[in-house]
């Protein structure tokens, strides 16, 4: 992971052993923290008290936000949610001076099996809800793929998953949300009730008000994905390919791609389907014992160049491919455990794998921290996919980080801070980008600055749990805040109570 020297001999031990610490103290409390979250939701499942709670929650939170308009009102509004227990890869400082709003929303509340949307909390997990819908034959349209990513997040900021080519971002398929705003009323927004607010919400960062609950479509699930592995060793040819496949009339119901460098790689394409096939062979990737994904598919790519053979085909079990990139968090987890998918590993402490994300976090060391101000790559840039290439050989120049996650996704024409200027709706790709660079010459501020701009360029955005170092003019080119600016001048107190986005996402307010 060192690709910069530590400065003490003490920050090379920190760094270096780290995986100490993480393997002795923070797995078991992961662990623990599991078993705890299962029992809870167990025992609310069964009480099936969640529903009736739901409107007194609600009332909480309006209390707090009423108390807060009855004040002098000189401090702003966020979620109570300490910044370390978020996804976001950094802590907002605001956290710490803003009127943190508990908001303890944290249950599915019902799934509609005639009209198939399930409602949710804003807390709620995406393995609860995976968990809760497959019984049911049923999953969410888009499942982004960290378990701990919560639907709250999703909506305010954004999902994205190998679906998303044909059902849109995680935003495109909630049909309706309830928010509690700064002046202390609920409302509930849709396409056809107060349309503004519905449409601006998504990726509005909690600056219009607190997410209380999300009406979110669900579709029919089967118990296998049927993953079909394609290797390249051209860019040009995977890019073709990738593109039409994303494009189809009729495409594969998953898209992704890993690179593995700047020219060679392997597209993945599956389908939903109940029953095993004998064109390929039953892989359960999800066994706490099975290597990490990302090094299964890379074997695909090895063995092409070697000429040798490989079931190209393989039959994964639903709920293992939803959370096919969680036990490694993509590739992010050999840098901490080096040796985490070594085979004795997985058999003897897999079943621990992974450490809470929000373990790690709290627990981050300061020398661990500066070696990822300075080393280290986390991004996720989205771009019309017909730049896929030309991005991928600037990500080259710039980053020099593999392997890189690629996911097509729909942008809708519709109003939002998401704008396209053409048709029904455009094809981007999401371009990963997690770890340490290898560029010459790579500087974190100037590298990431020159990739903002190119995306700016093409009209594609940045994802903003990661870091942006945008100026707020570059940043309100980037993301239409025609509508957003439009409901903040007409919702009354939410100037007051809210900062603009910019204000919540920028790299200079968040450590
Ligand atoms: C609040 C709620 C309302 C539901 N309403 C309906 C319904 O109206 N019609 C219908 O057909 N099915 C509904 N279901 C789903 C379905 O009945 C069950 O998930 C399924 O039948 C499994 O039951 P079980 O007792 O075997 O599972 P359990 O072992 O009780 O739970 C299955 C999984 O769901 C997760 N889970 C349990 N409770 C919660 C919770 N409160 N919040 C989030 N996740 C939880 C757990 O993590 C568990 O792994 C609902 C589920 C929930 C949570
Ligand atoms: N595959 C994918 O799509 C992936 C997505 N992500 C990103 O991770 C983030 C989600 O992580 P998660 O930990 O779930 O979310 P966070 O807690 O990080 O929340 C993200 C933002 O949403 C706001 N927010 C959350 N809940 C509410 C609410 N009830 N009311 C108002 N505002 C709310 C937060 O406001 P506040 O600051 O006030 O708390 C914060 O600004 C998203 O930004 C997402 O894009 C990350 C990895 C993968
Ligand atoms: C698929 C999309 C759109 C994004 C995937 C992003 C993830 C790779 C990152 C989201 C949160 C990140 C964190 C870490 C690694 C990369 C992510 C999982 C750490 C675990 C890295 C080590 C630090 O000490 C803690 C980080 C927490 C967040």
């Amino acid at each position: 992971m060192t690709a910069i020297e530590p400065e003490t001999l003490l920050e090379y031990l920190i760094i270096e052993y780290r995986w100490l610490l993480v393997i002795t103290t923070l797995m078991p409390l992961s662990f623990l923290w599991k078993i705890w979250s299962f029992i809870r939701n167990y025992v609310v499942f069964k009480l099936n008290s969640a529903p009736r709670a739901h409107d007194r929650k609600v009332k909480e939170v309006q209390t707090q936000v009423k108390l807060w308009l009855s004040g002098d009102r000189s401090t702003k509004l966020c979620t109570a949610r300490p910044a370390w227990q978020t996804m976001s890869f950094r802590r907002g400082l605001y956290k710490n001076t803003f009127t943190n709003i508990h908001i303890n929303l944290v249950d599915i509340l019902e799934v509609d099996i005639h009209n198939m949307t399930v409602r949710c909390e804003p807390l709620v997990t995406m393995a609860q809800v995976s968990k809760t819908l497959e019984p049911l034959g049923l999953a969410l349209a888009v499942v982004p793929e960290l378990d701990q990513l919560t639907v709250g997040g999703l909506v305010m900021g954004t999902g994205v998953e190998t679906s998303s080519h044909v059902h849109g971002l995680f935003q495109h398929t909630c049909l309706k949300y309830e928010l509690v705003l700064a002046d202390g009323s609920v409302v509930t927004c849709s396409q056809d009730q107060n349309p503004d607010l519905y449409y601006a919400v998504p990726w509005s960062y909690g600056t219009l008000g607190f997410l209380t609950s999300v009406t979110i479509k669900i579709v029919p699930a089967k118990k296998f994905v049927r993953l079909q592995y394609h290797p390249h060793t051209n860019l040009q040819e995977l890019s073709k390919q990738f593109r039409e496949e994303s494009e189809k009339v009729k495409p594969h119901q998953f898209i992704e791609a890993l690179l593995f460098s700047k020219d060679s790689g392997v597209i993945m394409t599956g389908d939903l389907v109940d029953e095993i096939g004998d064109d390929g062979k039953y892989n359960p990737i999800g066994k706490w014992y099975s290597k990490w994904f990302f090094t299964q598919v890379k074997r695909h790519l090895d063995c092409y160049r070697q000429g040798e053979k490989l079931t190209p085909v393989e039959y994964i079990p639903l709920r293992d491919y939803y959370h096919r990139h969680t036990r490694s968090f993509f590739w992010e987890l050999q840098d901490i455990i080096p040796f985490g998918n070594n085979p004795l590993f997985r058999l003897l402490f897999g079943w621990l794998m992974p450490p809470e994300v929000s373990l790690l976090k709290l627990t981050q060391p300061e020398a661990v921290t500066k070696l990822y101000n300075k080393a280290h790559v986390i991004q996720d840039m989205l771009v019309p996919i017909k730049a896929l290439e030309s991005a991928v050989q600037l990500f080259h120049k710039e980053f020099e980080v593999y392997p890189i996650w690629l996911c097509p996704f729909k942008v809708f024409n519709v109003p939002g801070q998401l704008k396209i200027h053409s048709g029904d709706w455009q094809m981007f790709v999401d371009i990963g980008v997690y770890g340490v660079p290898k560029a010459q010459g790579f500087e974190t501020v100037s590298s990431t600055r020159r990739i903002e701009h190119f995306v700016t360029e093409q009209k594609g955005f940045q994802m903003l749990y990661a870091d942006t170092f945008t100026t707020r003019e570059e940043f309100r080119r980037m993301f239409d805040h025609t509508l957003y600016d439009k409901l903040r001048d007409s919702l009354p107190y939410c100037k007051e109570a809210f900062p603009e986005i910019y204000g919540k996402v920028n790299r200079y307010i968040r450590k």
